[in-house]
């Protein structure tokens, strides 16, 4: 059976930048552009030229892509020539190879917010269009609003589509601009287009994800006939955002009947980039990854209830809808109070710790996991804390040191400059083998910046741990979330460090206690030991 040509059209890069706190430099620009671009998407929309200093800057020094390159503009204003309008010479004047006009298909829209007349509406879209195809550009038309104007007029929003095609548009994008549209409508009024005569293979979609349905609105416009779908990474978008193509591109290879009926620009073996392609968006957004995120998000693939566990560990299809590898993504088995026997042996594996099972070390750390849960440790993520537990459960677990006493001093006084200023201070008591040793350190950085009693607290720890030193020299602190997991005056925090070292590693741990300060202590505790029984630092006597 032959498949269908499907086009995938990314606009992160423009309606993905009409997200609220989203605005990328010309060089994030261009890395997306290059990760668009190795992803196999047959169009990369690279924002507005003219609109703003960054959009042009970039058209100047756009990366050379396979992917076909679009400026995007708006239709030539009334009163004027579209050689004339310097709105849209601007965006012609980037010499993309296509180039994208969004114009309006609402009646209501043509009267309330231009201020002209249908006709003249009309004429501006034919010129605008017209004007690209005669400079040999290949033009693409959204209409804007298209669906709520189908709905309250549709003989105008057609004639406007109408009109662009005529022109010589290769696409006819039909537009969810708010996002408000359902399914089976979309379904409706795509088929009407197509009777309308403009063909399903030059007919786009362009949804908003207001209600949650821009992708299940791209795929009724595919299955009405569509056969271009713009979308962005991770979703971004104007409000709630565009299509989500995270989503979208697997769904389109993986799932019938689009697997088997349609064909797209990215390979099976590109798709295995779309985890990595996610979170470089992320990265570069500095936000953390969607753990929800469908196919990519570090929670696609958990399975935290025992009973799943159990199966999973027996056949892995009992509960995941795909191969997570086939998206780059990972299959994961956490420690919870819902788990199981199951979940636990398969964790353990994870950290290198075969246990056969009936093992009934195995009852004793679930028991202890479990018991910790209740009170506020979560072992979902800080696998290294839960494999200290379940070593030391195991007999497996050395002891390196053992802390005598802590304490941890706040000021706030003046500074030489007369400048109120904080203070954290920290000493720090241990015994290693047969000697104790103590560390006092500040937290004040190379700026004079006061960073806070945990850092004071984590330089003192490492300041001087005798025999084991050179094991943590290059251990750092990268994260650190703190959270209140109960309320009132029975409030409890817990607090999640991220660790890292040299070799590239990075662990979690966790530390609970009523007392802030406490909880982190706890933390970087496990952070220090975890690394050194990592390491086999040999036990100092
Ligand atoms: C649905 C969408 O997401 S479309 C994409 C929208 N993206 C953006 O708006 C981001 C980039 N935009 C911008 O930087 C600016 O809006 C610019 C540079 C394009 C225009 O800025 P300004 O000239 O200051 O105009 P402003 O933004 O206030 O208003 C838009 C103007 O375009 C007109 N306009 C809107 N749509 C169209 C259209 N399809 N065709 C012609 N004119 C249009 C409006 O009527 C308004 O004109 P008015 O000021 O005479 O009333
Ligand atoms: C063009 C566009 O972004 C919209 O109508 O939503």
């Amino acid at each position: 059976m032959t498949r269908e040509r499907l086009y995938l059209y990314d606009t992160t890069l423009r309606d993905g930048q009409q997200t609220q706190g989203v605005q990328f430099s010309t060089d994030e620009k261009r890395q997306i552009a290059e990760t668009l671009d190795a992803l196999g998407v047959d169009y990369i929309e690279g924002g507005w030229p003219g609109a703003n200093p960054t959009d042009s800057a970039f058209f100047d020094t756009r990366p050379d892509t396979r992917a076909t390159f679009t400026a995007f503009g708006m239709t030539k204003r009334a009163g004027m020539s579209a050689e004339n309008d310097d709105v849209l010479a601007a965006v012609m004047n980037a010499g993309t190879r296509a180039v994208c006009l969004v114009g309006k298909s609402h009646d209501f829209h043509v009267k309330a917010a231009l201020g002209i007349t249908l006709a003249e509406n009309t004429e501006n879209i034919a010129r605008s269009v017209a004007y690209m195809v005669v400079q040999g550009r290949e033009a693409l038309f959204d209409a804007e609003h298209f669906f709520d104007g189908y709905k309250a007029n549709p003989d105008y929003a057609l004639e406007t589509v109408r009109a662009a095609y005529d022109a010589g548009a290769r696409w006819i994008v039909l537009c969810d601009t708010n996002g408000g549209v359902m399914p089976p409508e979309v379904h409706k009024i795509t088929r009407a287009v197509i009777a309308a005569g403009i063909p399903g293979d030059h007919v786009g979609i362009h949804t908003h994800n207001d209600t949650e349905n821009a992708v299940a609105n791209s795929l009724a416009a595919i299955d009405a006939g569509a056969r271009q779908v713009q979308g962005t990474l991770n979703g971004l978008g104007e409000r709630c955002g565009n299509a989500n193509l995270t989503t979208l591109i697997p769904t389109l290879l993986l799932k019938e009947p689009y697997a088997s009926g349609y064909e797209t620009g990215v390979t099976l073996t590109a798709l295995e980039g779309l985890t990595r392609a996610s979170r470089k968006l992320d990265d570069i957004l500095n936000r953390v990854p969607m753990r929800q995120a469908p196919y990519v998000g570090a929670s696609a693939f958990a399975h935290k209830a025992g009973l799943h566990a159990s199966a999973i560990l027996k056949n892995p299809t009992t509960y995941e809808h795909i191969d997570p590898g086939l998206v780059g993504n990972t299959r994961i088995v956490p420690m919870s109070n819902q788990a199981g026997q199951s979940n636990l042996r398969s964790r353990l594996a994870d950290a290198g710790i075969e246990v056969e099972k009936g093992n009934p070390a195995l009852g004793r750390i679930l028991d202890r996991v479990k018991a910790r849960e209740a009170e506020g440790y979560s072992y979902d993520t800080a696998q290294a804390s839960f494999e200290l537990i379940a070593r030391d459960e195991l007999g497996q677990m050395p002891r390196y040191f053992e802390v005598k006493r802590y304490k941890v001093t706040v000021e706030r006084r003046k500074n030489k400059r007369n400048r109120m200023v904080s203070l954290s201070e920290a000493v720090v008591v241990v015994k290693i083998g047969g000697a104790k040793t103590l560390s006092v350190s500040e937290s004040m950085d190379e700026t004079g910046q006061d960073r806070g009693p945990v850092n004071a607290l984590s330089k003192a720890l490492a300041k001087d741990l005798g025999p084991y030193q050179d094991y943590i020299d290059d251990l750092r602190l990268v994260d650190f979330k703190v959270r209140i997991t109960q309320g009132g005056t029975e409030a409890v925090t817990r607090v999640i460090v991220d660790s890292e070292d040299g070799q590239g590693r990075r662990w979690s741990t966790v530390g609970v206690s009523p007392n802030i300060v406490d909880a982190s202590f706890e933390a970087l505790l496990d952070a220090i030991n975890w690394k050194l029984m990592r390491d086999k630092a040999p036990v100092a006597t």
